[in-house]
């Protein structure tokens, strides 16, 4: 075995988050890791990569106790955590990050550009990822920034890469080339830990699965754990309702947001209608639009001109977020890290945000107290959230109940008009379909909804109609009939270029 982890046990103040567990990764094999949101994954990781040590147990690598090094020492034995956010900077080329801490220097100590952008596409090209060295690493599609991610582990002689929900916000095609491509280290012999909450990649994809669930974990062959819906159950211990909106046939059409020809640097000329208590599913490839009318809805991308109508009543174009939230519009984000939440701030503060200058205002400036903590306290009952109390850093819970957060947040408002782009990133199966329950139940109160996903098996099941963008225009229009996945793929790529 390549790692080998025996009866670890680790508590946090208390809270005992893993207490027995077994998990062991071959060299040559992927191994999924699944469990609920706050199952305890990223603290296995931690322990595995030397960020956290566990309070009892053994972790073992080649069957050497690696229970003492520190993380740079286990990197140097070849253990690797490639995180869902990219670590790449931006700004620099692709073999500036390749290289990153060991670029490669003149005597004078300049860098040495011309060997470093050659050692950087002979090691690109090895390791099947033929990209321009120059280019800059924002340029890059997300797919191949991920990809960048992983090159840079194998270049430092990685033998355990740990891939921490990888495919979160890629569309189908970016999956399965990724999943290529992690095909391929898996045949040159490199161990991989895959986390993931879409179980069907898991099973698709992995040798071994192993769950943990209260604290214990469960491992088993990929290919003898009977399906999705088994797994589902091993994961959550009980049968999980899938949501599926149940539309009513011919629901009043009555037109809430109206957008006529919106302008703006990706945006050439958008119009759409979204009606009272409608879904409304957003297809499109990157920069076609989708998103950006998405933010640019409320105030986070540059609408240079066109009109959007609330209620049958001309409003300016948002110029930033408040702007929007007076007219109860929310987005949202993709992107909970930069644009979601606070993670030195407690949950009820984080859900407070959106609220802090209209529910929540009091005389001279002051919050109401009592009003932030009942309706924190709503939300954390509602959403579910796994913390000890409202009163707990939201730095401290895990990655899908931070969602819940942003989501409570967004839901504060009490919008009128939600703009979901990616909602369910990170968030485990049975807190998926409790957030896909309640956003169909908000809709019947009125709440209509723009929602934005790559995911389309999940937007089928709540989407009302669909538009496609391309281009920055919509381009074609159709009511959910019963469409598969497959199909809404061939439309978007019909549509590609403008063609209806
Ligand atoms: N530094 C910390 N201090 C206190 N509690 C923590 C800390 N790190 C993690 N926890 C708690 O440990 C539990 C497990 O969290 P972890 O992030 O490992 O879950 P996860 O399985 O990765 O969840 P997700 O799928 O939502 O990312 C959670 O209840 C979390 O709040």
């Amino acid at each position: 075995m390549l790692l080998q982890i025996s009866n670890v046990y680790k508590s946090f103040g208390g809270k005992e988050v893993l207490k027995n567990v077994e998990f062991a990764v071959d060299y040559g094999e992927i191994h999924g890791l699944v469990g609920k949101n706050g199952a305890g994954k990223s603290t296995l990781v931690n322990i595995i990569s030397g960020v956290l040590s566990c309070d009892s147990g053994a972790v073992e690598l080649d069957s050497q106790p690696i229970d003492q090094l520190s993380v740079l020492e286990r990197q140097d034995l070849g253990i690797y955590v490639v995180p869902q956010h990219a670590t790449i900077i931006p700004e620099f080329s692709v073999a500036e990050n390749l290289f990153l801490g060991v670029w490669l220097r003149k005597k004078a100590g300049l860098v040495d550009w011309k060997p470093m952008f050659e050692k950087a596409e002979q090691e690109l090209r090895e390791y099947g990822l033929p990209i321009d060295p120059r280019m800059k690493a924002k340029d890059l599609s997300l797919v191949n920034q991920r990809k960048l991610n992983i090159v840079r582990a194998l270049f430092s002689k990685a033998k355990l890469i740990i891939l921490d929900e990888p495919t979160t916000a890629l569309s189908a095609d970016e999956r399965n080339s990724l999943f290529e491509f992690v095909l391929k280290l898996k045949k040159q012999g490199t161990g991989i830990i895959f986390i993931s909450h879409y179980l069907e990649e898991v099973l698709k994809l992995c040798d071994r699965i192993t769950v943990i669930r209260d604290g214990l974990s469960f491992t088993g062959y990929a290919a003898d754990s009977v399906d999705e819906r088994s797994l589902t159950n091993l994961i959550v211990g009980e049968d999980v309702e899938l949501c599926t909106r149940t539309r009513e046939p011919g629901a009043e059409k009555e037109p809430i947001l109206e957008c006529r020809n919106i302008k703006g640097k990706d945006l050439k000329d958008v119009s759409f209608r979204l009606h009272r208590g409608e879904i409304l599913g957003l297809i499109g490839f990157p920069g076609s639009g989708a998103r950006e009318i998405c933010r640019g809805l409320f105030g986070l991308y540059p609408v240079e001109s066109g009109e959007i109508h609330l209620n049958g009543r001309e409003i300016g174009i948002p110029k930033e977020p408040a702007e929007a939230l007076k007219h109860h519009i929310v987005y949202v984000s993709y992107d909970r890290h930069k644009e979601g939440i606070v993670q030195q701030l407690p949950i009820q503060e984080n859900i407070s945000l959106s609220i802090l200058g209209s529910k929540l205002k009091k005389l001279m400036g002051l919050v109401d107290k009592e009003r932030e903590i009942d309706n924190s306290t709503g939300y954390f009952k509602q959403l579910n959230i796994k913390a000890g109390s409202i009163y707990e850093l939201v730095g401290n819970l895990s990655g899908g109940n931070q969602q819940k957060v942003v989501i409570s947040k967004a839901l504060s408002v009490e919008p009128s008009v939600l703009i979901i782009d990616e909602p369910t990133i990170g968030i485990d199966v049975k807190s998926r379909e409790e957030i896909l329950f309640l956003i169909d139940e908000l809709t019947r109160s009125g709440l209509s909804v723009l929602y934005l996903t790559n995911d389309y098996n999940e937007l089928l099941r709540v989407a009302d109609r669909l538009i496609f963008f391309s281009d920055g225009k919509v381009v074609r229009e159709a009511e959910n009939d019963g469409f598969t996945a497959e199909q809404v793929i061939q439309m978007r790529d019909s549509v590609k270029g403008g063609a209806a």
